[in-house]
């Protein structure tokens, strides 16, 4: 039972555990822009990343899988085939599926595949930024409206802010229920819902939004820290790991008048670094 902030920091250090122990074996359908450091944030966390998507070996390696993550940045036929295949499988085997739908609202097909994906299948968890989160939401029925995500990063005007940080909680949670999903929105606050608790995470660093892949590497983390865990603890301390990586990050460009290639190295140093005694100190979340 979660009464307050302090019940949240408490679990940290054993799902943190939980993870490094289970080495989830994450199978990822992703874009070919970032895969590379998808793979390496999967391993610096403390997971197992496979990466596979051709029809005729799926079915096996989801079977072995511990999760599934989905992240439709750079689709093709073969690969919305893929992700239909695996999905099924992954259903049928209890397998968690983590869905980032990046640019969605953008183009037709994004919006397509990932509502037949949503509307197909249980769907473990939604991770994407605010814009991505709010078009799902509009294409769901629960809003009315809403911004056209610049490409695969947010628009500017949906950017979670002390201001409408409520208003975002409160559609989320309703998103979350409505889809029976746990959905993590990032941005410089992240909230993450799973219908009933639903929490604003504070931290990360502005120079995250400025390398590409900081986006499909935090879902493709929250897809080994689920299959470790559970998709609500698994998804915090998955987005604390990436945005206290960040931070840390930042720091050591900063000190060594770095840019943000550099910067992109340290992510995943501090990612390998991660540790719980960091995580609670660092973490700035409250409850909604
Ligand atoms: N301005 C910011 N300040 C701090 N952290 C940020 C900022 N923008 C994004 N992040 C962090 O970067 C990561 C990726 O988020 P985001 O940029 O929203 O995703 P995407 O790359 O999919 O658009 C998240 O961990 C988020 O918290
Ligand atoms: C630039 C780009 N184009 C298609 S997928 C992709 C990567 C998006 O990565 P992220 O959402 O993590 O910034
Ligand atoms: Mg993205």
């Amino acid at each position: 039972m979660i009464n307050d902030e302090s019940d949240l920091l408490k679990k940290i250090d054993e799902t943190l555990k939980d993870i490094r122990e289970k080495n989830a074996l994450t199978h990822c359908i992703t874009n070919s822009v970032t895969i590379n450091d998808c793979a390496n944030a999967v391993l610096a966390i403390g997971g197992s990343p496979f990466m596979a998507e051709d029809a005729e070996e799926l079915e096996e390696v989801v079977t072995i899988a511990d999760v599934l993550v989905i992240n439709i940045g750079k689709l093709s036929k073969e690969q919305i085939e893929s992700m239909h295949i695996s999905s099924k499988t992954a259903n049928k085997t209890n397998t968690p599926i983590i869905l980032d739908p990046v640019g969605v609202g953008v183009t037709e097909l994004r919006n397509k595949t990932t509502m037949d994906l949503i509307n197909d299948y249980d769907i473990t968890a939604i991770r994407g930024n605010i814009t991505e989160i709010k078009a799902i939401a509009k294409l769901a029925g629960v809003l009315d409206e809403s911004n056209t995500a610049k490409g695969v990063d947010v628009n500017i005007d949906d950017i979670i802010t002390e201001e409408n940080l409520k208003d975002n909680g409160e559609l989320i949670c309703e998103l979350a229920s409505k889809l029976n999903t746990t959905i993590l929105a990032s941005g410089p606050i992240d909230i993450l819902s799973d219908g009933n608790l639903t929490v604003a995470i504070d931290n990360g660093d502005d120079m995250m939004p400025l390398i590409t892949g900081s986006g499909c590497m935090l879902s493709s983390i929250v897809g080994s820290c689920i299959g470790g865990s559970n998709p609500f603890d698994g998804s915090l301390v998955a987005i604390l790991a990436m945005n206290i990586a960040g931070e840390r990050a930042r720091a050591k460009v900063d000190e060594k008048d770095e840019g943000t290639g550099s910067f992109r190295t340290y992510l995943i140093d501090y990612l390998y670094k991660t540790d719980s005694e960091t995580l609670t100190e660092k973490a700035n979340i409250k409850i909604l």
